[in-house]
């Protein structure tokens, strides 16, 4: 006999960020299930609840916190042997009240890439990776823009904070386009950013760039992940944000969300719509089309891990 399905249970989970990018994390109690294991703060959706009202009474019972914003992330199922879960994680950049934990052995402050503590529960790695993920991606337009102007833009960019640029440049000549790449990925690693590469694997490769990233028609065609430490993928509707998910990448891009100058005419998605693709995936999706940095909190308020852009990126 087949087993029956086993029933899904809803946990409300939060990143609560302060502005150095540090996040909040909690030791599980010796008296629980995994202890000693750290966790997002949160617990358990109870009837009646939504995710988000479940996360505001946690984190009240819990650490004393008043939540003021919580942004929507993204949703993890894993298989546990006592429970199938599936995680509602919500970034939390505001709340009011001094932190007065009741619950875990003990609380750390973390960076992504600096972390001082762990284990992490098992459902948690594929997390870790996504907070690593930068909140801004400058994809270049040198063919446009001219190389030397666009390397001068990188340079401000770089100096300004920005940690993740895609560099997307099949109009411009075999030798130019590799001379470009060499330098683009020397000044982001140098300035500790990464460089994901627009459809070319070899140059990916070549050049000792960070990952891949696929246009919706490579996406379409392909069956497995690419082998990169970091794979996105460019998509316009749900269906692609499905196969993104499905085949494990790491991030997608989704828009237009504003008109945009490549293509006058055309209204965006807005907001709303943005908001109601990307609802309950597994994966952090940045924003593309027409935005500025200057729109990272609606991005993020509609769900969104960030922004993307060309112009806007570069200043
Ligand atoms: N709060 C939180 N729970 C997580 C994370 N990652 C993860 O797999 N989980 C799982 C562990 C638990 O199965 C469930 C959280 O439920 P919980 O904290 O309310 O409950 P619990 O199992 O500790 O204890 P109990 O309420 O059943 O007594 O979600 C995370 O980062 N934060």
């Amino acid at each position: 006999m087949s087993q029956a399905p086993r029933k899904i249970v809803h946990v409300a989970a939060a990143v609560i960020t302060r502005p150095d990018g540090s996040f909040l994390l909690g030791q599980r109690a010796p008296d629980t299930f995994y202890p000693g294991y750290w966790e997002f703060p949160g617990g358990k959706v109870e009837p009646g609840e939504t995710p988000r009202d479940a996360l505001v009474r946690e984190l009240d019972e819990e650490l004393g916190m008043k939540v003021d914003v919580a942004w929507p992330w993204i949703v993890r199922e894993h298989e546990y042997e006592h429970a199938h879960v599936s995680l509602h994680f919500f970034e939390v950049p505001a709340w009011r009240g001094d932190i007065h934990d009741k619950v875990h052995s003990a609380l750390a402050w973390q960076h992504a890439d600096a972390m001082d503590v762990g284990p992490m529960l098992p459902a948690n790695g594929p997390i870790l990776k996504a907070l690593r993920l930068p909140r801004t991606m400058g994809i270049t337009h040198a063919a446009e823009a001219g190389v030397n102007a666009q390397l001068a833009q990188l340079d401000e960019a770089l100096a300004g904070g920005l940690k993740l640029v895609q560099l997307r440049e099949a109009a411009l000549p075999t030798a130019e386009r590799e001379a470009f790449a060499h330098a683009v990925v020397g000044r982001c690693h140098a300035a500790g950013a990464l460089v994901v590469v627009n459809d070319d694997a070899a140059l990916a490769r070549s050049i000792g760039a960070d990952g891949l990233h696929l246009p919706a028609r490579r996406l379409a065609e392909i069956g497995a992940r690419p082998d990169f430490e970091w794979v996105g993928a460019s998509c316009h509707n749900r269906a692609e944000l499905e196969k993104a998910a499905a085949l494990g990448l790491d991030y997608a891009l989704l828009g237009a969300v504003k008109p945009t100058q490549s293509h006058p005419g055309q209204a965006g998605l807005g907001w709303d719509a943005f908001g109601k693709l990307v609802e309950r995936l597994p994966l952090p999706v940045l924003a593309l089309g027409g935005l500025t940095p200057n729109d990272l909190s609606d991005a993020k308020a509609a769900g969104a891990h960030g922004i993307a852009g060309i112009r806007a990126i570069w200043g």
